[in-house]
């Protein structure tokens, strides 16, 4: 069977995308594997599939998938690809795009200027919701956020716990360039507390309104940038008392705005979503 895939990337996090309504797909996590593996397939951090809506008032239904195979409940610079897509495919005339995923339903924008701005909705903070097992922790409060001491090789860390639909724990650090990412960070993933595992940030405050991150993605590694990690390290930011909104996230693949005016709230997520090439893959 062949496969056509168009290969995107938001600020470096890369994506195949795949038309799912035109073409017919049953994949398993052994083909995503192939897909996304660098060597053997095409190369990808995340696969994103879009549908038809199963949910009443949805224009889509998209679905991502892990370089490892599993599947997620979401995926902001992903979600700015994806209306990139639709758009550039015809799949659609609309500029504002209401979407169904697994975490609920979003609404990204392609802006004039090309870029999008998605409307992530609220962060959930509740720990229990996250999921995060605070069951007989101690935790330390700094301005409206619980920081959590959990154990990483040995020695505890704070993490703030945030859900943008998937999981996310933010670690404030002082140099992110030097930050330990690749040695704490499948720690943090797999750690005991957190039951569906959690993607790892790491943060740096340069001003309140400029930070610098790196995330370990969950089922992914390293990235070039996570928009849902961006998310939730501004919310975690300002809950602590350290950043105010409207905030530039400086990643290592390029830079990203979030915008959140507090509890309740929904996240604003913008950014590049970019089309790098168009293929077809023999399965
Ligand atoms: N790169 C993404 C997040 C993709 C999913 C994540 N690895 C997870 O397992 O939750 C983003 O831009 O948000």
């Amino acid at each position: 069977m062949k496969l056509k895939f168009t290969k995107m990337h938001g600020a470096g996090n890369d994506f195949i995308v795949i038309d799912a309504i035109n073409q017919h797909i049953d994949f398993g996590p052994d083909q995503w594997r192939r897909l996304a593996d660098r060597r053997f397939g095409i190369g990808a951090d995340q696969i994103l599939v879009v549908e038809r809506p199963t949910a009443p008032d949805c224009d889509f239904r998209y679905r991502i998938f892990n370089n490892d195979g599993g599947e997620v409940e979401q995926c902001g610079n992903g979600s700015r690809a994806f209306v990139r897509f639709v758009s550039e495919q015809g799949l659609t005339p609309k500029r504002s795009i209401r979407v169904q995923t697994m975490a609920g339903i979003i609404t990204p924008r392609l802006e004039d200027d090309g870029s999008v701005t998605v409307d992530m909705g609220a962060p959930v903070l509740e720990p229990a919701r996250v999921p995060f097992d605070a069951g007989g922790l101690k935790g330390v409060a700094q301005g409206r956020d619980t920081l959590w001491p959990i154990a990483v090789h040995g020695q505890e860390i704070l993490v703030s716990v945030v859900s943008m639909g998937n999981p996310h724990a933010v670690q404030v650090v002082d140099d992110v360039d030097t930050a330990p990412v690749a040695d704490t960070g499948p720690a943090i993933e797999h750690h005991p507390r957190f039951p569906k595992r959690v993607n790892a940030g790491y943060l740096q405050v340069l001003d309140r309104g400029h930070v610098k991150l790196r995330v370990f993605e969950r089922g992914a590694g390293e990235t070039l940038a996570c928009g849902t990690g961006a998310c939730a390290a501004v919310v975690a930011g300002i809950r602590r008392g350290l950043l105010d909104s409207p905030v530039q996230v400086e990643a290592r693949g390029g830079a990203l705005t979030i915008g959140w005016a507090g509890e309740g709230e929904p996240v604003f997520l913008s950014g590049p979503a970019v089309s790098v090439f168009e293929g077809e893959i023999d399965l």
